[in-house]
C-alpha cells in the first residue's frame, strides 16, 4: 500500500476540512455576515438599558420610552431569527461537509488492496469512519468562526496599547512568550492523551464488532465473563486515557489564567508607578487595564477551543491515514479486457510471500506458494488437493489479483494477468467459497449481487440450476423474502445453493470452488453436488476440495504441499503412483 506524507498539522487539517466548505462559500459567507451581525447587536442591547437609564428616566419621557422599547424587542427579533438562520445554515453546511468527507472516506478505503482489510482491525475502520470524522465537524461550528472575529480583536487591541503606552505595552508582551511554552507543553500533553483515548476507544469497539460478530461461538463456550472482562479491560483503558487528558485540560486553563493575572498585576505595579510619577492619568490607566482585558478575553477563548482543536486534530491524523493510502493493484495503462477464453488459464513459475505486515510479530513465514506451474485448461476441471496451510487458497487470490506476484506469472489465454482489467478479471471469475455471505436483504438481493441487471426470470432460472427452487418457491414471500443479517433464517446448505446460485448469475468464464461444501454433512453434500455441477458445466473450474470423493471426476488433480506443486496426474493415475496423493487419499478412506 503505498502511503502519502502530507503532516498532520492544524493548517492541514483546516485545508482539509474547510476544504468541503469552500464549493458552499455562500453559506460561509452568510454564516460570517450573520455572526458578524449577532456581535454587533448583542453590543446594542446594553445601549438600550443604559439610554434609559441616563436619558428617559430623567427626563420622565414616556413617549420615548415606548419607542426604546419597541426597538428593543425588534432587535431582540432580529436577533432571534439571525441566530436561527446562522445556527440553522452552519448545521447545514457543517453536515454537508461531513457527509462528503465521510463518503469520500468510505468509497477511499473500498478501493484499498485486500491486503489492507487483512491487516486492519474492523472497530479500528468503524470507529474511523464515524466518530472520528464527527470530530471533524466540529470544526465547522460558531465556535470556530467566532474564533476569528477574536484573533482580529487581539491585533487591534495590541497595536492599540502599544499606541497608548509602549512600555507597559512591551511588559504584556513579555508574558506571551510565556503562555506560549504552556500551550506547547499542554498542546502535546492532550494531543497524546486523546491519541490514547481514540486508540482504545477503537480497541473496544473492535471487541464489540467481534462479539457481536461470534455471539454463537461464545454463548457455546460460556465465554461471556471473559469477554466481559476483555470489554472492561479495554473500557477501563479508555477511562484513564481520558481522565488523562481532562487532568492535562484542567491544569492547562488555570496556568494560563495565572500567566493573564501576572500581565495584570505588571501593568498596575507599572501603571501605579507611572501614576505616581504623574506619566499617566488614573482614567488612562483603568482604559489600559480595560484593553488588556479585551487581550484576554480571546486568549481564554482560544485555550478553551485548544482541546477541541486537538481532538479534532488527533481524528484528522486517523482519517488522514486510511485517506492517504494509496492501491498497489491498479490496471495498468495497457490494461485490456478479461479475454474469451478458449485455452485456459496457466500459472507460470508463481511464488507469493505475504506482505510483512500481515505476519504475526514472531517467526518467519516461508512462501506461501513458491514456483508453482500448471495449467486450468479451458472448459475442464482441475482440482488442487494437499494438507491444510499448503497454499491452495493463496493461489486463488494471487488468480483472482488480490495480490501482485513476486514472481512468475499467471497468463490467461496467454494474457498476463498485469494486463488484465481488474474488474473484468473479477467480473470473469465465480469464487465460492465455504465462507457464505448472504447480504442483509431479500433472496432476490441476495442472488442479484451476482449481476445487478438480471430479471426475475433470470434468478429463477439459476434458482433452480441451484436446486434451491422448490425451497424459494415454499416460502411465503418467494424471492422477496428477507434472510437478515448474515442468512440467520436459513441452513448452512440453503444459503450455501444461494450462494452458487449468485455465482451462476455471475456467468463468469472461470468457476473457482474453494472447498465450497466442507461446512456440510455428507447429506447437504451430495444435493449440493448437482448445483455445483451445473456451476461448473462447461466451464474452466479450480476445485479446492479436502474431501477427495469430491474430485474423483476432476480431469486432472494438482497435489500441494507446503507452497509447492508435488504430483499431478487422474484419480486412478495418482493411486497408481502411490505417492502424496494416494497417502492422502488412503488416510481418508481407511
Ligand atoms: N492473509 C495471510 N497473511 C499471512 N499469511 C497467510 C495469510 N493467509 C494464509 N497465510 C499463510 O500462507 C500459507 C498458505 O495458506 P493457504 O490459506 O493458502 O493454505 P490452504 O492450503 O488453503 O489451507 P487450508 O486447506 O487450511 O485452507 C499458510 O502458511 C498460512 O499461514
Amino acid at each position: 500500500m503505498a502511503q502519502s506524507t502530507e503532516k498532520v498539522t492544524l493548517s492541514n487539517m483546516f485545508r482539509f476540512v474547510f476544504g468541503q466548505v469552500l464549493n458552499r462559500k455562500w453559506l460561509l459567507i452568510l454564516n460570517i455576515v450573520a455572526l458578524t451581525v449577532i456581535s454587533l447587536l448583542e453590543f446594542v442591547i446594553p445601549q438600550y438599558t443604559q439610554y434609559i437609564i441616563d436619558h428617559v428616566i430623567p427626563k420622565h419621557d414616556i413617549g420615548l420610552l415606548t419607542k426604546v422599547v419597541l426597538g428593543l424587542l425588534a432587535t431582540a427579533i432580529v436577533l432571534g431569527v439571525l441566530s436561527y438562520v446562522s445556527t440553522y445554515y452552519m448545521g447545514v453546511m457543517s453536515q454537508g461537509a461531513i457527509t462528503n468527507l465521510r463518503t469520500e472516506l468510505y468509497q477511499s478505503t473500498l478501493q484499498l488492496d485486500t491486503q489492507f482489510f487483512e491487516s486492519s482491525k474492523t472497530g479500528d475502520l468503524m470507529v474511523r469512519l464515524t466518530s472520528d470524522i464527527n470530530n471533524l465537524q466540529s470544526l465547522i461550528s460558531a465556535n470556530m468562526l467566532s474564533m476569528i472575529g477574536s484573533i482580529i480583536t487581539f491585533i487591534f487591541v495590541w497595536i492599540y496599547i502599544f499606541i497608548l503606552n509602549w512600555q507597559m505595552a512591551i511588559a504584556i508582551t513579555i508574558t506571551f512568550p510565556f503562555m506560549f511554552l504552556i500551550y506547547r507543553i499542554f498542546r502535546n500533553r492532550i494531543h497524546n492523551a486523546f491519541r490514547a483515548a481514540r486508540a482504545s476507544q477503537a480497541q473496544m469497539s473492535n471487541q464489540m464488532q467481534n462479539t457481536l460478530t461470534q455471539i454463537d461461538l461464545i454463548k457455546s463456550y460460556t465465554n461471556e465473563e471473559f469477554e466481559e472482562q476483555r470489554f472492561g479491560m479495554f473500557a477501563n483503558q479508555n477511562k484513564q486515557d481520558m481522565i488523562r487528558a481532562t487532568q492535562n485540560q484542567a491544569l492547562f486553563s488555570p496556568l494560563i489564567d495565572f500567566v493573564n493575572y501576572l500581565g495584570t498585576a505588571i501593568i498596575l505595579a507599572f501603571g501605579a508607578y507611572f501614576v505616581i510619577h504623574h506619566q499617566l492619568t488614573v482614567g488612562q490607566l483603568v482604559a489600559y487595564l480595560a484593553y488588556i482585558g479585551m487581550l484576554q478575553g480571546p486568549i481564554r477563548a482560544f485555550t478553551q477551543i485548544l482541546n477541541q482543536l486537538q481532538q479534532s486534530l488527533v481524528s484528522y491524523g486517523r482519517v488522514m491515514d486510511i485517506m492517504a493510502l494509496r492501491p498497489i493493484i491498479v490496471d495498468q495503462p495497457n490494461a485490456v479486457p478479461f479475454p474469451t477464453m478458449s485455452t485456459g488459464v496457466q500459472l507460470k513459475d508463481v511464488s507469493f510471500t505475504y506482505p510483512e505486515s500481515d505476519r504475526p510479530s514472531t517467526g518467519t513465514i516461508p512462501a506461501a506458494v513458491s514456483h508453482v506451474s500448471f495449467n486450468i485448461p479451458f472448459g475442464k476441471t482441475t482440482a488442487l488437493v494437499g494438507h491444510s496451510g499448503s497454499g491452495k487458497t493463496t493461489l486463488t487470490k494471487l488468480i483472482d489479483h488480490l495480490y501482485n506476484l513476486d514472481a512468475g506469472d499467471i497468463l490467461f489465454d496467454g494474457r498476463p494477468i498485469s494486463q488484465i482489467q481488474l474488474q473484468s478479471l473479477r467480473e470473469n471469475i465465480a469464487i465460492v467459497s465455504q465462507d457464505i455471505y448472504m447480504l442483509d436483504g431479500s433472496i432476490r438481493d441476495n442472488v442479484r449481487y451476482g449481476r445487478s441487471n438480471a430479471t426475475d426470470d433470470e434468478i429463477w432460472q439459476v434458482i433452480e440450476m441451484a436446486d434451491i427452487a422448490d425451497f424459494v418457491h415454499g416460502l411465503p414471500q418467494g424471492l422477496d423474502t428477507q434472510i437478515g443479517e448474515r442468512g440467520v433464517k436459513l441452513s448452512g446448505g440453503q444459503k450455501q445453493r444461494l450462494s452458487i446460485a449468485r455465482a451462476l448469475l455471475k456467468n463468469a468464464q472461470l468457476v473457482i470452488l474453494d472447498e465450497a461444501t466442507a461446512s456440510l454433512d455428507n447429506e447437504s453434500e451430495k444435493t449440493i453436488q448437482h448445483a455445483l455441477e451445473n456451476l461448473m458445466q462447461s466451464r474452466t473450474s479450480l476445485v479446492i476440495a479436502h474431501r477427495l470423493s469430491t474430485i474423483h471426476n476432476a480431469d486432472q488433480i494438482i497435489v500441494m504441499d507446503h507452497g509447492q506443486v508435488v504430483e499431478r496426474g487422474t484419480h486412478t493415475e495418482l493411486l497408481v503412483a502411490n505417492g502424496p496423493y494416494a497417502k492422502l487419499y488412503n488416510a481418508q478412506f481407511n
